[in-house]
Order: C-alpha cells, then structure tokens, then sequence
C-alpha cells in the first residue's frame, strides 16, 4: 500500500493567469510565492497558505487541467509507488527536473486515479522556513482538502483505499470522505460525470473569519455557492463561494480530528440535511 503523508498541492490550468493570481491574492488572501517563466517553464504562479513554499499554483494552460500532489515520506517510498501503480496498469510519468523545480520538490510521478483525475506524488515538498500571514485577515490555517470527482464513487474509493493508504471517515450516499492522518478528510469523492478538481479547501481559524469573509465576497460580487452552514460529517463550519474558471472555494472551520485509527466509516444518507445541519441549500447543481 502507498502511504500517503499529506496532502501537498493543486495544480490548475487557467487562460487568465493575471486575473486567476488577483484572485488568489486579494480574495483567499495566498501569499504569492515564486512565478516561472520562459526559458526553463511555462508560465505559473505559486501562493503560499502555510510554511510551505507553495500549496496552489495557476498556470497558463487548459482551465480543464487539474492536478492534485500528495507527500510521500521518501525516495524508497515514490520508486516502489511508481512500481506498484505499474503493476496494476496505470501509466506512471516520472517528473523531470524543471517541473520538479517548478513544484518546488526534489521528486515526483505522476499518474492518473481510476476515474482521470491527475494525481502526482512528490518528495520533499520544499518548505519556506518562514510562517504564512495571509495578504488580508482571512484567517487562512492552511490548505486541507480538495474535493475530486468521481465518475464511479465505490470504485475510486476502492483504489484510494486499497492502492493508497486513504480510509473512509464518513459517506454521503456513495461519496465517501477520506483521511489519510488525523483530519476528519483530505479527499472528499464527488459523484460526477467528468474528472477533475470540484473544490479546494483552506481552513480557517473562526467563524468570525466565515462571516467576514462572507461579508467581504458579497461586497465584491463575488458568487457564495453554499452557506454559512455547518457540515454534519466533520463538523467544520463552511463557506463556498467561486473562483476563476469555475472552480469552487471552501473555507471552513472546527473540523473533527479523528483519532482512533480503526474508527468504523459512519454511513449519512443522501439527502440535504447531511450536508448541512443548518439548512443552508447549495447552489451545486450536484450537491442537491
Ligand atoms: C459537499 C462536500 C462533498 C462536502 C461534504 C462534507 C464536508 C465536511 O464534512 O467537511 C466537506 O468538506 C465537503 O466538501
Ligand atoms: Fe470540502
């Protein structure tokens, strides 16, 4: 089994780099990191969320083109992966030096998850040695999850399980959420009819920071696409509101820590009440 050590990064493709960096900046408040270009790269933007030197990065590319890196503990660990990931008949892609540069590791592969979805795992994800303060009071702790798109929920969750060392906190229906350390969820599976990125999610400290960010993206004409509201599932408090290209942000706050490794996945029904136990109704056509 691949152990997965952290959730590490999210690569997305976008035809606005410019816009998609305002964005990041003024509205999640990332701090911006390095930016690559010409010769050696395409041009990309990385923003910081936490000690680490970068956790999102835009890129001049496809807005279709999402990646999601995860943190291995060691080199031994990546060769057996891409080994293991072979075996099984997924096409392995081992990263060359300058977009191991670009993503600010010393090694990675890459491959794709049953349903499409570009996943890379990576060693060493280079730390900044500096702590993050975001570039207005969000509130920002770090990046925590993403939420995946799932063509088939039961077998992907098979393949993160079994292949990768995911377990199941929580399902909604079919859709699982899963941990791979002690956070309630690092991966939510999304049922959907297409692969990629559905949403990314930073926490925050408060819900004083959910309010005030809930106040300021009104302010800005900014889309909010569920809540306030408060997961059942892992407790946290919420906001979704909408990025460049479509892609959805989440802040949330106060999610549950599990800590009992064998703690047996709780079964929630598909219905509104499991995904917020305030009544707030999203505007995701898929989350209804
Ligand atoms: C609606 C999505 C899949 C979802 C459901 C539950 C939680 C949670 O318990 O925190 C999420 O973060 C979600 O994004
Ligand atoms: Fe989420």
């Amino acid at each position: 089994m691949i152990a997965l050590k952290d959730i590490s990064y999210v690569r997305l493709g976008t035809r606005d780099l410019d816009g998609a960096c305002r964005y990041a900046n003024d509205i999640l408040g990332l701090r911006e990191g390095q930016r690559y270009g010409p010769p050696r790269h395409g041009r990309a933007v990385g923003f910081r969320s936490d000690a680490r030197e970068q956790t999102l990065v835009y890129f001049d590319g496809d807005p279709a083109d999402h990646t999601t890196g995860f943190e291995l503990s060691s080199m031994a660990e990546l060769q057996s992966a891409a080994a293991e990931l072979e075996r099984l008949g997924h096409a392995v892609r081992e990263g060359r030096p300058d977009e191991c540069e670009q993503r600010r590791v010393q090694a990675f592969i890459g491959f794709n998850d049953p349903s499409g979805n570009a996943i890379e795992l990576a060693v060493a994800p280079f730390h900044s040695g500096v702590r993050f303060f975001p570039t207005r009071d969000t509130g920002n702790t770090g990046f925590s999850h993403v939420g995946l798109r799932s063509t088939d929920p039961a077998r992907d969750e098979r393949f993160w399980t079994t292949v990768l060392s995911a377990k199941v906190s929580d399902r909604i229906g079919a859709a699982p959420l899963l941990r791979i350390d002690e956070v309630h969820h690092k991966i939510a599976l999304f049922p959907s009819a297409y692969a990629g990125v559905q949403h990314i999610n930073h926490q925050v400290a408060s819900i004083d920071d959910l309010m005030r960010a809930w106040y300021l993206l009104q302010s800005r004409g900014i889309r909010v696409v569920f809540g306030p509201g408060k997961h059942p599932t892992s407790g946290a408090m919420f906001l979704y509101f909408e990025g460049p290209d479509g892609m959805v942000y989440e802040f949330s706050s106060g999610v549950r820590m599990v800590t009992d490794p064998d703690a047996p996945p709780r079964q929630f029904p598909f219905h509104p009440t499991s995904f917020c136990m305030w009544g707030s109704v999203p505007d995701i056509p898929e989350f209804r």
